[in-house]
């Protein structure tokens, strides 16, 4: 365990191959190595796991929400138990979303302004506002290592036009979340790169962030419909515009073929609800493609979902027995088979760090793709 009196917040880059990065983040609740996959615990949980069962999966921090934390049981009532670390008991790194985000997808009656934006809540239509202020307060009540700016991420459809205005907002709401959140040793704030799929507002936005100056710098409002192509062909420039000394964080990605084509880009963090949230409907991330277990093929079917992979799904059950328990709808279910998404999610990230580490990152990104049949498996 880190001395937390003492360690800041900082950055070693270790090792480059190609555009590929591996390094180590330092905070004082542990280190985080990357490139890095970090789990959801959106409601202080990862859904199905228990915290120990998501460290063992490999995970060096997890993500919380800002949005949904602040409806219920509301930031004000974890501070007064202690924060977030204690309130779910993970004592390593957490970083949380700043709301914007969530607001736009989740919530109801939607109101933006300069100052920020007024909703009301999914759960019980009570009227909740979140501004840069707010956000930075709420984000230092639960107590998270790794705060975010307050951003808008425009809607897609959404012209030029659109997309500019909402970054150069997000650019102003930027500052007010730098100047709220002060100066609190150990504890980081990412700015958030905006600007769609254009070039030019992309760098205009990262030249904005730079000057602002903060601790990492995140690559928002992609992986929201615009498909994996223009998502990469995005990658192959964003990533540069920003600070070669600070982490990269791409929000909201991916599948693991996004994954590695992202690190191949220069990114250094990643989130992504798929492998906890699709693991709860059946599907199945492995090393040779992805399984749905409802399919009736595996009722009989004695074999692990995957001989090679180390996590107690594999070790312990067969493919007909979590067939059953899938379709007897049994919480086992959802539990072995999260853990398994996780641990297949960490495995990817630990063979990128070693193989850009040693400088084979092509040849690992060749046999990974070389390993992946298509469909069902
Ligand atoms: N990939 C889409 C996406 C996802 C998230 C959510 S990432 C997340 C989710 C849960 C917990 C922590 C982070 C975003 N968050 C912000 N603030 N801005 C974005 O542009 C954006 C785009
Ligand atoms: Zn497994």
């Amino acid at each position: 365990m880190t001395d937390q009196s003492t360690t800041k917040f900082s950055y070693t880059l270790k090792a480059t191959d190609g555009r590929a990065r591996t390094g180590v983040i330092h905070t004082p609740r542990g280190d985080i190595r990357t490139p890095a996959f970090m789990p959801v615990g959106t409601a202080a949980t990862v859904k199905a796991m228990m915290p120990e069962s998501v460290a063992a999966t490999g995970a060096d921090i997890l993500l919380g929400n800002t949005y949904h934390l602040m409806l219920r049981p509301t930031a004000e009532r974890i501070d007064r138990l202690g924060g977030l670390h204690k309130f779910m008991n993970w004592d390593k790194p957490i970083l949380t979303d700043s709301g914007g985000f969530q607001v736009m997808s989740l919530a109801g009656l939607r109101k933006l302004t300069e100052k920020g934006v007024t909703f009301k809540s999914h759960i019980d239509g009570s009227k909740h506002e979140l501004t840069p202020e707010r956000s930075m307060e709420i984000q230092k009540l639960l107590g998270s290592d790794i705060v975010m700016c307050f951003d808008e991420c425009p809607a897609l459809p959404a012209d030029r036009k659109r997309i500019a205005e909402s970054m150069r907002l997000s650019m102003r709401w930027a500052q007010r979340s730098r100047d709220a959140f002060g100066d609190r040793p150990g504890h980081a704030l990412f700015g958030i790169m905006q600007g769609g799929l254009e070039a030019d507002l992309r760098e205009e936005s990262a030249k904005a962030l730079r000057e602002i100056e903060f601790d990492g710098y995140a690559i928002g409002g992609l992986a929201v419909g615009e498909g994996q192509e223009a998502m990469f062909d995005c990658l192959d420039y964003a990533p540069g515009y920003l600070p070669e000394d600070k982490p990269r964080y791409l929000m909201g990605v991916g599948k693991p073929d996004d994954i590695v084509g992202a690190v191949k880009r220069g990114v250094d963090m990643m989130d992504c609800v798929l492998p906890s949230r699709s693991g709860r409907t059946g599907q199945v991330w492995t090393r040779h493609g992805v399984l749905n277990i409802k399919n009736a093929r595996h009722q009989d079917d004695p074999r692990p979902i995957d001989e090679n992979c180390t996590c107690p799904a594999c070790q312990n059950y067969s493919r007909a027995y979590l067939h059953h328990v899938f379709r007897s709808n049994e919480m086992i279910s959802g539990m072995l088979l999260t853990w398994h998404n996780l641990h297949y999610f960490q495995e990817i990230m630990q063979g990128m760090r070693d193989a850009i580490s040693e400088g084979r990152f092509d040849a690992w990104e060749a046999d990974f793709h070389a390993n992946r049949a298509q469909g069902d498996i």
